[in-house]
């Protein structure tokens, strides 16, 4: 699903952020990518949404090369991916529904479809009867997982998600990964960058841990 070949990136003729950057993730996978702060993990995140583009190397998600997409064709690549925040920016003049609405408005999916599907997320968050709130009338893991939500209403083939329980206690966070581990059940391949080590740890996926921009371990699912 995810094939990194040998990809660099430097920002504006600084060190490399990444360096000779090299692994695969199955479609289907759940993997963790862990490592210090400034260690590259959202640098991959953005090279995977074409945030940013590698210095070198290759970055291929379901067989294609990210190089090969034009400007305008990225919109459409993205839409088969699904991010989720550490600050999830959300929309705080709009309601929950509304919010996870968005994705498919921008996409001119007519309303009663779109409405179903944004149902249909928000059940599988828990959070179906908080559809007419607005965000601030929600907790912080609440509002977390509208960002959820308002990621697989696409169903995506691919999850990311940059630090998604950064600003949440133990029992929340725990909760938070036990949806991701829901939508890699049903066949999504989930890619989380995330520093709580203790929290990975519990969770028994593969881990990747960068130092520096380079990968020193990839280690199996326990
Ligand atoms: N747009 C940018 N311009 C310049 N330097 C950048 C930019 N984005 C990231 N960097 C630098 O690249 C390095 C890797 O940053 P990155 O955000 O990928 O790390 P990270 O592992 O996600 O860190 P954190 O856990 O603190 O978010 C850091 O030294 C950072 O300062």
């Amino acid at each position: 699903m995810i094939t990194f070949e040998h990809v660099g990136k430097r920002y504006g003729g600084r060190f490399e952020a990444i360096a000779d950057l090299n692994f695969s993730i199955e479609r289907g996978e759940m993997v963790f990518l862990t490592g210090h702060s400034g260690a590259g993990k959202s640098s991959v995140l953005k090279l995977l949404t074409c945030l940013e583009r590698p210095s070198r190397g290759r970055v291929l998600v379901a067989g294609r090369d990210l190089a090969s997409l034009s400007a305008g064709q990225v919109p459409f690549y993205r839409r088969q991916i699904g991010v989720v925040f550490q600050d999830h920016q959300l929309l705080f003049d709009r309601s929950v529904f509304d919010n996870v609405a968005l994705p498919l408005l921008i996409q001119g999916v007519p309303p009663l479809d779109a409405a179903r599907r944004v149902r249909a997320a928000l059940d599988k968050v828990g959070l179906l009867h908080r559809e007419r709130a607005l965000p601030i009338e929600l907790s912080g893991g609440e509002q977390q997982r509208v960002g959820i939500a308002r990621a697989v209403v696409n169903k995506p083939a691919l999850l990311l998600a940059d630090e998604p329980t950064g600003n949440l206690d133990p029992q929340l966070s725990a909760d938070i990964m036990r949806l991701f581990e829901d939508f890699n059940r049903i066949g999504t391949t989930v890619l989380l960058a995330s520093h709580d080590l203790a929290l990975i740890a519990r969770l028994r996926h593969r881990i990747l841990r960068l130092r520096e921009g380079r990968l020193i371990a990839d280690e199996e699912a326990a």
